[in-house]
């Protein structure tokens, strides 16, 4: 720290350093030697050393080289007088005390020589006892002079130390009147808030407080002025002066304030004169807490509130509701097949449509809603004030509405929707925790069934909640404990009279609820992502069965098996199913794979290219439940397939008198296409005629078989099932 100071803050010429005396220097002045050589003795004392000269120029040598506290200086002089030595000494500014000794009689040689700077004038001859005593006066007074100096000097140092510290401080430093008007103000005010002291100083402080914080402040200040305080700590927005402000500079600066009553001790007591006041600038801590605030409470990708802020949010609402009796509502959204954009398009491409989808929802609701990101895809929304239950439905809808509209990604157009769960305060809930899950319960069951919908939460949804997960929770290690089964029914071909193949359907054979089918727990290893593995397992498993049939002599046995969509998702899907195949020694075209047509709807191209892999190796693949989707001819075209199975609910309708349009096309696009057709379903002999009739001959069904344990599978290939004797 470079202090700009003229001189240095601390005397250095004092007569003592560090407490240690410094010695007393007498210079004698006289053409007398033995006056010179006697007056030593004559004014020995501890501490006292003495010099000599015989005349003005040896005297005027020996002080450019030294200094002295005392010159006793002989009036008439060999070489001129001692006015000469008087003159020299003030010329040079020098601060040595003289007693000036002459035998002059005229009173004119005592006044030159005081006016010339003499400290005393002792006329020759004098008394001992008389040089003595003026030696000693006049040592004594240069010593008070001298340390008076001294202190002078310490003092305006300090002076100027303290002004310099204040003045050059960060903080603002003031001091107010009684009246609360600036009496003192370091320049740093400028700096910070843009006016110069000037226009400040006897100015009211509180034109500089910003009017959001002028109660809280006067209320300080008036406490200080009525003696009720010791002072204040306190966090408030002082103006900045609007002529200096930059575009886009903030209007204000955020201080801490540190406040002290200044008072004033006279006879009559103590009373206060104003206040002294440090003011430092926080507005970069601020907003560095702001920050960390906001990134605590905020979804970094979509700037959303997050879970903790909604939970915060909704805790208060519901504790409002409460208050006045009120409704409120709480939605869960989950987007519709977001991983696909994710897996298919890149993370990036997935964060943009993240961040549209939040605009888009946040432009359905209005100001005092909340639209928070969970994480993930997952959204809520809190709607703190609706009239009633089905004003959140209104929203819902809007919700919807807005999404119609498809996204703009770089890969393209993306149609997004949503499915959402709502839970409606007091009706479904009174906790925060509680209307959240079951706006959940109720997405969950929106995704279910079909998705891109939403639906309002109710008690039964909630049971059957429970369940799913709770048989989440023991599918979980379900393969580990060996608790899945392989079941296989046959597919009969008429005109063969015999058991062509084998459909794998697996079966789950819980501990406690006994045998549970596909349908029931397939969806949950879907949504967990357990699929994957227990699609490895029904694999491996129908494969080994295969080989084994086969090795027992059954050569020309197909095998079909059902794989999952999520299956296709997997990118080294195609590898897995041939290395496999290969494994178990299986000729590809003996093993068939089913897959359904939303399949196909969902991601088009890459299922298409793991179809056509497939296919290419020579596995057949065919479509389950055909007829009930959305399959389109131009599907046929893109995905490869060699067999269609007519879905069981065509083949229902074929033991009324009347003959379904579809299944007869169906029979027509397969015939066309030159695909294999299979019949799923069949249960009744009539069925099994029309179906011939229009040209079906492979069939399967419980009237032939229910699917059963491949011990008893076993039997049909040796003796086949009854119905066709
Ligand atoms: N991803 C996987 N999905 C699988 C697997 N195994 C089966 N599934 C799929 O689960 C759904 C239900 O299957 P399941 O309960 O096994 O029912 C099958 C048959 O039991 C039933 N069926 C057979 N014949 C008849 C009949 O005459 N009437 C009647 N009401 N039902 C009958 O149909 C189901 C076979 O259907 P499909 O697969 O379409 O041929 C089902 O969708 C299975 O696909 C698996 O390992 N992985």
């Amino acid at each position: 720290m470079v202090i700009p100071a003229e001189q240095p803050f601390f005397d250095t010429a004092a007569s003592s350093r560090n407490g240690v005396e410094l010695p007393c220097r007498i210079l004698i002045v006289d053409d007398d030697a033995a006056l010179r050589r006697t007056l030593p003795h004559v004014l020995a004392q501890a501490g006292r050393q003495f010099d000599e000269c015989g005349a003005v120029g040896e005297t005027l040598d020996r002080l450019e080289r030294h200094s002295y506290d005392l010159i006793l200086l002989d009036y008439r002089l060999p070489d001129g007088n001692g006015l000469a030595v008087l003159e020299w000494l003030a010329q040079h500014h020098r601060e040595e005390a003289v007693i000036m000794i002459s035998g002059e009689d005229a009173i004119d040689a005592a006044i030159g020589a005081l006016r010339g700077g003499a400290d005393d004038f002792v006329r020759k001859p004098y008394h001992v006892a008389q040089i003595q005593r003026a030696v000693q006066n006049v040592l004594h007074r240069t010593a008070l002079e001298r340390a008076n100096r001294a202190m002078s000097q310490r003092l305006r140092a300090s002076e100027r130390l303290h002004r310099y510290l204040v003045e050059s401080s960060p903080d603002v430093i003031f001091t107010l009147d009684v009246d609360g008007r600036f009496s003192y103000l370091n320049p740093r005010v400028d700096e910070l808030l843009g006016f110069e002291r000037s226009q400040l100083l006897k100015r009211p402080f509180m034109l500089l407080v910003m009017p959001e914080d002028q109660d809280r402040i006067q209320a300080l200040l008036q406490a200080c002025r009525d003696g009720n305080s010791t002072g204040f700590n306190v966090e408030l927005r002082l103006r900045r002066n609007r002529h200096a402000l930059q575009d886009g500079e903030s209007t204000f600066v955020t201080v801490a304030l540190n406040g002290l009553p200044m008072n004033s001790r006279d006879r009559d007591g103590e009373r206060g004169i104003g206040l002294y006041g440090v003011a430092r600038d926080i507005s970069e801590r601020k907003r560095a807490e702001e920050i960390i605030t906001f990134q605590a409470y905020h979804d970094q990708l979509t700037r959303l509130p997050n879970r903790v802020l909604f939970r915060d949010r909704l805790e208060l609402a519901v504790a409002q509701a409460q208050r006045r009796s009120g409704t409120l509502a709480v939605m869960f959204i989950d987007v519709d097949r977001f991983k696909l954009v994710n897996d298919t398009y890149g993370h990036a491409e997935g964060d943009t449509l993240l961040r549209n989808l939040a605009e888009r929802l946040n432009s359905t609701l209005r100001r005092g809603d909340t639209l928070a990101r969970l994480g993930g895809d997952e959204f809520t929304v809190l709607l703190p004030d609706i009239g009633r239950a089905e004003d959140a439905e209104t929203i819902a809808r809007k919700i919807l509405d807005a999404l119609a509209t498809p996204f703009a990604l770089s890969a393209g157009e993306f149609r997004a929707s949503v499915s959402v769960g709502i839970s409606v305060y007091p009706r479904d809930g009174s906790t925060a925790e509680d209307l959240t899950k079951h706006a959940d319960v109720a997405m969950y069951k929106v995704k279910r069934s079909g998705k891109n919908g939403f639906r309002f939460f109710d008690a039964e949804l909630n049971a059957h909640h429970r369940q799913r997960v709770s048989l989440e929770n023991d599918l979980h290690g379900a393969l580990e404990r060996e608790e899945f089964e392989l079941y296989f029914q046959p597919q009969v071909s008429l005109a063969q009279r015999r058991v062509v193949g084998m459909e794998a359907l697996l079966r789950w054979n819980h501990p406690l609820q006994g045998q549970i089918g596909p349908s029931t727990f397939v969806p949950v290893a879907e949504e967990t992502g357990m699929i994957g593995e227990i699609s490895r397992w029904v694999l491996h498993q129908a494969c080994r069965q295969l080989m084994k049939w086969r090795e027992a002599g059954h050569v020309d046995l197909r095998m079909s098996l059902n794989l999952s969509p999520h299956d296709f998702d997997h990118p080294d899907m195609v590898q897995e199913v041939l290395s496999i195949v290969d494994r178990y020694h299986i000729p590809p075209a003996h093993l068939e794979l089913e897959i359904t047509e939303s399949m196909m709807m969902q991601d088009t191209e890459a299922a298409a290219a793991k179809v056509r892999a497939l296919r290419a190796a020579g596995l057949g693949v065919a479509i389950d439940d055909f007829g009930t989707g959305y399959s389109s001819l131009s599907y046929l075209q893109q995905f490869p397939v060699n067999c269609l199975k007519i879905d069981r609910s065509f083949v229902r309708e074929l033991s009324g008198p009347m003959i379904n349009p579809i299944i007869s096309a169906i029979t027509g696009i397969a015939r066309g296409f030159g695909l294999h057709l299979i019949a799923e379903g069949v249960e009744q002999v009539e069925q099994v005629r029309v179906l011939r009739s229009l040209g079906c001959d492979t069939m399967q069904g419980y009237y032939f078989a229910h699917p059963a344990a491949a011990t008893e599978a076993e039997r049909w290939l040796i003796t086949p099932p009854c119905a066709l004797a």
